[in-house]
């Protein structure tokens, strides 16, 4: 695997994130890159991840080795077809687009299936911006890799190595099942949590009662919802026909849920709860690859002053990298505990051992 000069266009929270990876893990590499707003452009330079200081005409791509494609889907496709008379022979384009299928029609299209191979990291949030990305989300998350028919296996190899180098874990699939599957657990489910805040908007009485007492359930299943509407109307419009699909289940199942409750058919009410929770539940459970992990620990707060800095000193002075620290309210923990993340399973091993040998009463779950 070797590249010399890797170009981005697009440069918010994914691709911000892949080129600071890149750059800490290959920091011989020069990265180049171009946006929307010359500003990003500016940050990133002033950050040290990219070699220019202002937005680049697509000529300046010509020598890039791989050139990633992370605007909106839809937009990926525009520069998609720029990009077809600039590059080098061997040059691979890739994108991190939430959909597959239309880019692969167009690059069929436009006949450079040797030179495009999809991508998409299974990781990210409802955050945006370059300010946001990170040099560790990619990590332990699954990249999705959908390779043509004309893709070289040496190339394929090369992206796959890549993509592994950079800490994700690389899934090669065909790009039809993929836009289904993500329809499934991505796409509807942004649906559904959108639609949800805009029927308790719409509900809400004049002293927003609803929005006073939204609990935690509520906001766990609505967080998405503040995600990128630009980003997210792109994707409907581009995965239309799965999103359709997915939708008619949907409905299918809520009219099913309406039915028992309106039947007050007991049974079916706690196996539909039941199956869910059944289901949910083994998602829960760490494995490599999921989306977002979150290795926290919970512990009683201790009511003295520094009580966050002891805690924070202690793991330092072992050596354990602390993700995010604070103190949490909910009704789990009425009264309140000091919620800690670190950013890997081994590192919360260590820090819980540790605080347990330091007379802290851990929470685990
Ligand atoms: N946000 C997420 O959690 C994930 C997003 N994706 C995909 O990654 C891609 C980028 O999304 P994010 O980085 O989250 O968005 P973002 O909003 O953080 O960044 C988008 C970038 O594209 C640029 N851009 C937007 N419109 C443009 C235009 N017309 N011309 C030139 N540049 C333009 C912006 O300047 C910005 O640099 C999308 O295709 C999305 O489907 C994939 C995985 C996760
Ligand atoms: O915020 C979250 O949990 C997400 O679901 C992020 C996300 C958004 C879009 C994708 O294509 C993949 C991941």
């Amino acid at each position: 695997m070797s590249f010399e000069k890797v170009g981005f266009i697009g440069l918010g929270l994914i691709g911000g994130s892949i080129a600071k990876t890149i750059k800490k893990k290959y920091p011989d590499t020069t990265l180049i890159a171009t946006a929307r707003h010359a500003d990003t452009i500016q940050e990133a330079h002033d950050f040290g991840t990219i070699e220019n200081d202002t937005l680049l005409p697509l000529s300046d791509f010509a020598d890039c080795d791989y050139i990633f494609l992370c605007t909106p889907v839809q937009q990926n496709l525009i520069y998609l077809k720029e990009l077809k008379s600039v590059i080098k022979p061997s040059c691979i384009i890739t994108d991190v687009g939430s959909v597959k299928s239309d880019i692969h029609k167009a690059v069929t299209a436009l006949d450079i299936e040797a030179n495009f191979i999809g991508g998409h990291p299974m990781c990210g949030s409802e955050k945006t911006g370059f300010f946001n990305a990170t040099e560790y989300l990619l990590e332990n998350a699954y990249y999705i890799i959908t390779p043509t028919a004309k893709t070289a296996p040496a190339q394929l190899e090369d992206f796959h190595a890549l993509v592994k180098s950079l800490g994700s874990v690389p899934m090669i699939l065909d790009y039809e099942k993929h836009d289904f599957a993500t329809a499934a657990i991505s796409h509807l489910p942004h649906i559904i949590a959108s639609s949800l805040v805009n029927l308790v908007s719409d509900l809400d009485d004049e002293q927003e009662t609803m929005r006073t007492i939204a609990a935690g359930g509520f906001k766990d299943i609505t967080r998405i919802a503040s995600s990128s509407p630009v980003m997210w109307q792109n994707i409907c419009l581009s995965n239309q026909e799965q999103i359709l699909k997915l939708t008619d289940c949907y409905i299918h199942a809520l009219q099913n849920i309406r039915s028992s409750v309106a039947d007050a058919k007991s049974d079916d009410i706690i196996s539909f709860f039941r199956n869910a929770k059944d289901y949910r539940d083994s998602i829960t459970t760490p494995v490599r690859g999921s989306l977002q992990k979150n290795y926290s620990v919970y512990c009683d707060l201790v009511d003295e002053a520094g009580a966050i800095a002891t805690l924070a000193t202690i793991m330092a002075s072992h050596n354990i990298s602390i993700k995010n620290i604070g103190i949490l309210h909910n009704r789990e923990y009425e009264d309140g505990v000091l919620q800690i993340e670190f950013y890997e399973e081994d590192a919360l091993e260590k820090a819980v051992k540790l605080m347990e040998d330091n007379h802290y009463v851990v929470h685990r779950r």
